[in-house]
């Protein structure tokens, strides 16, 4: 069974179990645990559920859409069908100056590369979204918010700071987005992927997700192995990272579970 079913089901067992519930911002109660912390040997298998379908493809174009176009626009999204960030889009068409806008805007991905080439034993290499002047005229305060790097042995690892992680839609994307992204980094700059400690403030689940993942919890005993990750071995430049070099080798899952999504 893949380690990411096994360590994601427990803590939404968990939060079921013993999640407290409370109102929250979106006027869709949850249930909620808070300090939730995940960890994974990229080394041993990629992270992905199979315990439902993921849409692997549509999380990696969000990726891309933030790291490496470094783009707000949400028609960017929409042109490859990826409607994930519809309930957002601003007047403008775009999520204002959060995610992507702010990477761009303090050269955050070129820094990262810089620091990861010429200077890997660094402790000050991070992506921080969380720029506080720039909150407020974004659609949404960033969720993955902080990416801390280390370079141990060879090998690339990451912590991921979420504030807030909504269980049944975003974490499972998250999770999954940020192991390609270490999978990504690593390739350009010569090193092994290492570990992926995914640490989330508030894990929460929406009431209106608690039958979905009842359902998904029913499916435990019967997860498949972890597909393997596929990067085009050529790609040196990180910017030069398309979809279709990136791709998962025997992705095997139970079906999708439609969830609702709370604005
Ligand atoms: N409440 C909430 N949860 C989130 O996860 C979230 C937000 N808001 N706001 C901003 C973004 C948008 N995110 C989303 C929004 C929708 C899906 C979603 O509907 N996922 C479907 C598949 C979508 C598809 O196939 O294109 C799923 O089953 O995972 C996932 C992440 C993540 N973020
Ligand atoms: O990448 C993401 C983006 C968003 N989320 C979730 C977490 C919360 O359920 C909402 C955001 O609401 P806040 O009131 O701003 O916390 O979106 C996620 O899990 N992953």
């Amino acid at each position: 069974m893949s380690l990411y079913d096994e360590q994601y089901l427990t803590i939404a067992q968990n939060i079921l179990d013993h999640g407290y519930y409370d109102t929250n911002r979106t006027g869709v109660s949850t249930y909620k645990l808070p300090h939730q912390s995940m960890q994974f040997d990229l080394e041993r298998e990629f992270p992905i559920l199979t315990t439902k379908k993921v849409a692997f493809k549509t999380a990696v174009r969000e990726l891309l859409w933030i790291f490496k176009e470094q783009s707000n626009d949400v028609k960017r999204l929409q042109e490859q069908n990826v409607h994930i960030w519809d309930e957002w889009e601003m007047e403008d068409g775009t999520i204002g100056t959060s995610y992507g806008w702010v990477v761009q805007k303090f050269h955050q991905m070129d820094t990262l590369l810089e620091q990861l080439k010429t200077n890997p034993q660094d402790r000050r290499m991070m992506l921080n979204l969380w720029q506080i002047p720039y909150l407020d005229t974004g659609a949404l305060y960033p969720c993955c918010f902080l990416t801390m790097w280390d370079v141990t042995d060879g090998r690339l690892n990451c912590m991921l700071v979420q504030r807030s992680g909504d269980w049944g839609l975003g974490v499972p994307f998250n999770t999954s987005q940020y192991a390609v992204l270490v999978h990504l980094l690593a390739q350009v700059s010569n090193l092994r992927p290492g570990m992926l400690t995914h640490v989330i403030n508030n894990a929460h689940i929406y009431e209106n997700q608690v039958e979905g993942i009842r359902l998904q919890l029913t499916r435990r005993a019967e997860a498949f192995e972890a597909p393997a990750l596929w990067i085009n071995p050529e790609i040196q430049d990180f910017y030069a990272f398309q979809i279709q070099d990136i791709k998962l080798i025997g992705y095997k899952s139970h079906d999708k579970i439609s969830m609702e999504v709370a604005v």
